[in-house]
């Protein structure tokens, strides 16, 4: 997770890596280029696989949202995370993430992440055992 630079929006928040989509991009390709520049590492689509989604109509009744967000899990990366661009970064444990303090959109995304694990996690025991 990284937390957002205390001078910007939702500053001093921890949110999952990413950033908008520019003009002529694909979601997968714009990915690739915001964590290059964010975290300094290496991925490529073919190791994404879409973990969530969540938009305005994820937030409570009276609470709304301009943004929609897609959440990637991405299993493979070559180099090691830096933090080039938020306040500071850190491995959070799947079970402990609703504890942060996150901008709206990303609770519903980490409650879609530990149900997509859950999930990978037992399609992994149906292939082993
Ligand atoms: N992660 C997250 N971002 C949100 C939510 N709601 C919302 O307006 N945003 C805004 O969506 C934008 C995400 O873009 P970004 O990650 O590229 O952040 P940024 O604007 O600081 O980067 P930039 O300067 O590169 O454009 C931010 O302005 C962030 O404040 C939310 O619930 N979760």
């Amino acid at each position: 997770m990284q937390r957002r630079r205390e001078s910007s929006m939702h500053g001093g928040l921890w949110e999952f890596p990413g950033g908008k989509v520019e003009a002529g991009e694909t979601i997968a390709g714009a990915l690739v280029r915001e964590i290059a520049e964010e975290l300094g590492i290496g991925i490529t689509p073919a190791d994404l696989c879409q973990a969530g989604y969540a938009d305005g109509a994820h937030l409570p009744v009276g609470e709304q949202s301009p943004v929609a967000i897609t959440l990637f899990a991405c299993r493979a990366w070559s180099g090691q995370p830096q933090c080039l661009d938020g306040e500071e970064i850190a491995w959070i444990a799947a079970d402990a993430l609703a504890r942060l303090a996150m901008p709206p959109l990303d609770y519903p995304l980490a409650h879609q992440l530990l149900e997509f694990m859950a999930k990978e996690a037992k399609k992994s025991i149906a292939k082993t055992g």
